[in-house]
């Protein structure tokens, strides 16, 4: 791989080309999106996202930016936390995946803004934001530390980052895991999704993507303090903190 090629679940390709291949991915997947979570993780995203809501640190009044944050589930739990007066963007590089999570929002009665953007190049000020977050965002990111830059510039000093994604699952377990990821996730996909193509993608960028104490370091990195991580489901997922000090 050359310093300009990057993966895009198992495959090498070209660093312009990721986007448009993930974008494909999620363009495709939106209308489904929310019941494919709750089928392929057994209800347990929502363990994970209530566990990521209940750690942060805020009060009411506080400004939360929610990148990647398609369908909502992150932006519903921030507005209930900072209330009327706080404000809680809901962010996402998709147009498919946005329209489904502003229009779930207001059907629901939460208002809240709504941005189009690039995690890689955030339309909003230094030193902004309470409370940054990214589920399952980073992992479909082309350049990481580029986003973990963007996440670190618009926090305010004392801020906090958020980010829950999938990650290395511990040692006994992997063998059930990886038969369940590829065997399983791909044949839900084409039944509920009639697309097997981007839960397989699924599947492979989980793998690509860095274990906890890599992506500990990268946080570090980039300007963060306090980096730690908590494990949950044997290491499934992770949710990594990190302080702007
Ligand atoms: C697996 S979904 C996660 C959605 C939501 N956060 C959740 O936890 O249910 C990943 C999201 O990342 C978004 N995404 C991928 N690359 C992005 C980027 N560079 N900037 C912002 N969002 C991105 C996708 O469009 C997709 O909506």
């Amino acid at each position: 791989m050359t310093d300009k090629q990057t993966h895009f679940g198992f495959k090498t390709v070209n660093e312009e080309e990721k986007a448009g291949k993930v974008a494909e991915v999620f363009h495709s997947v939106a209308s489904k999106y929310d019941i494919m979570n709750d089928v392929m993780s057994g209800g347990l995203h929502r363990v994970w996202k209530h566990f990521t809501i209940n750690t942060a640190r805020l009060k009411k009044g506080d400004k939360v930016l929610d990148i990647a944050g398609g369908t909502g589930d992150l932006s519903r739990g921030w507005k209930k936390r900072v209330g009327d007066k706080g404000e809680v963007w809901l962010t996402d590089i998709n147009s498919s995946m946005l329209t489904v999570g502003r229009d779930r929002l207001l059907n629901e009665g939460t208002i809240t803004p709504v941005a189009l953007c690039d995690a890689e190049k955030l339309p909003f000020p230094d030193n902004y934001f309470n409370l940054v977050s990214v589920a399952f965002g980073l992992r479909n990111m082309t350049h990481k530390d580029q986003a973990l830059k963007e996440m670190y510039r618009v926090l305010k000093p004392g801020g906090q980052l958020l980010v829950l994604e999938f990650s290395k699952v511990a040692k006994p377990l992997a063998p059930v895991y990886d038969f369940y990821s590829f065997k399983f996730l791909p044949t839900f996909g084409q039944v509920i999704a009639q697309d097997a193509e981007s839960y397989r993608y699924l599947a492979e960028s989980i793998r690509m993507h860095p274990d906890q104490e890599t992506l500990q370091q990268l946080m570090y990195d980039v300007g963060f303090d306090l980096v730690d991580y908590h494990n949950l489901t044997a290491g499934v997922v992770a949710l990594h903190k990190g302080t702007k000090l």
